[in-house]
């Protein structure tokens, strides 16, 4: 590959963003953040062999899914997708054409939320890394921080859990196509639900990419908080309640890379949530309760059959 070449038929011909001052095509790139906003910068990298395998995701997935990752997090926090940076390690094997797909998945999502590419870097390498930098803004007061859970609130979830990971189970045994294989490989991150939430005075807010029993856990330590959930309010498809209970439970909880939001909100601000979600189609869920911090760290409780356990952080996790 001609790095070169490549980053010429890259370079947009025109930038969606008025706030770029300069995008590709220098020693850096030059923005000029919307007035009266502050600007959230999240970071996600995805690893051939570690995220996806090229052996049942194309290269257009891959670009799709970890422009996604990233578009999650800025919609965690609250915030408007702007711009991305993308660096990209590509063994010698991959060919222009490869990438060139890659870079169509990406600018495939980027265009539904009107997002720029505005620069990135290329290096040879063993292994097919990408790195993304992504940018987006929000008002000061409308900040969606894992800190903001409060004695009394609900805690809530959007869509179904545990897809992606019965999804990767589904193409690991070769499956045909299917809904819960492209809940995998092209994840759509909740954009509109920072649309709907807007009115919300205070939210806490956190993606699942990791399962919702760590993306909890992070909640409960943030805000010093305790928090209860019913197993049975947790939102599953009808195709997937008939699978073996042990391995459901496990897919649910901490499978992870749904990239749904789950957070916590006043009661009175569910109704009005609820209401808002429902007009933008997204499907919303209370699952569980704020408790005041009761032991000397702060904890997530599984209530199941009246019974509650502790739930640790189970989610995924890098060796
Ligand atoms: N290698 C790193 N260097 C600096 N900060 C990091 C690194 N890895 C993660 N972080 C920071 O740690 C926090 C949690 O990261 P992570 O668990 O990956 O969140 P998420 O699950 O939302 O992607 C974030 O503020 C992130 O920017
Ligand atoms: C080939 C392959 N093996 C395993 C997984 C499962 N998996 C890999 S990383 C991960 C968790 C999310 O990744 P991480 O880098 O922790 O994302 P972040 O929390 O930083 O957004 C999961 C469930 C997968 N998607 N593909
Ligand atoms: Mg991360
Ligand atoms: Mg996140
Ligand atoms: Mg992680």
């Amino acid at each position: 590959m001609k790095e070169f070449d490549f980053i010429k038929q890259i370079t947009p011909s025109f930038y969606k963003q008025s706030s770029v001052v300069k995008g590709i095509g220098d020693d850096g790139a030059v923005i000029k953040p919307p007035n009266g906003h502050e600007l959230v910068v999240v970071a996600d990298a995805m690893v051939e062999g570690v995220h996806f395998s090229l052996d049942y995701m194309s290269f257009h997935d891959v670009g799709h899914r970890v422009l996604a990752a990233n578009v999650s997090d800025l919609c965690a926090m609250g915030s408007t997708p702007l711009y991305y940076i993308v660096t990209i390690s590509v063994p010698t094997q991959y060919t222009k054409e490869d990438i060139s797909q890659l870079y169509n998945g990406m600018q495939g999502l980027a265009k539904s939320f009107n997002m720029d590419l505005i620069g990135g870097d290329t290096t040879s390498s063993d292994q097919l890394m990408i790195s993304i930098t992504a940018f987006g803004s929000v008002l000061s007061n409308q900040k969606r921080l894992r800190s903001q859970a409060e004695l009394g609130d609900l805690v809530f979830v959007t869509g179904y859990l545990g897809e992606s990971g019965y999804g990767l189970h589904l193409l690991e045994k070769k499956e045909p196509d299917s809904y819960f294989i492209n809940r995998h490989k092209r994840p759509v991150p909740r954009y509109h639900f920072i649309q709907a939430s807007s009115r919300i005075d205070r939210l806490s807010l956190n993606d699942i990419s990791d399962g919702i029993s760590t993306e909890l856990n992070e909640i409960a330590e943030a805000s010093s908080v305790d928090i209860t959930i019913n197993y049975s309010q947790l939102p599953v498809h009808t195709d997937m309640a008939t699978l073996q209970e042990d391995w459901l439970r496990e897919l649910v909880l901490s499978a992870g890379e749904d990239f749904e939001l789950v957070g916590t909100c006043s009661k009175e601000a569910w109704v009005q949530l609820e209401d808002a979600c429902h007009q933008f189609n997204i499907p919303i869920t209370s699952i569980g309760q704020v408790r005041m911090q009761a032991g000397e760290r702060p904890t997530v409780k599984l209530r199941e059959e009246e019974r509650d356990i502790v739930l640790d952080r189970e989610g995924y996790e890098h060796s």
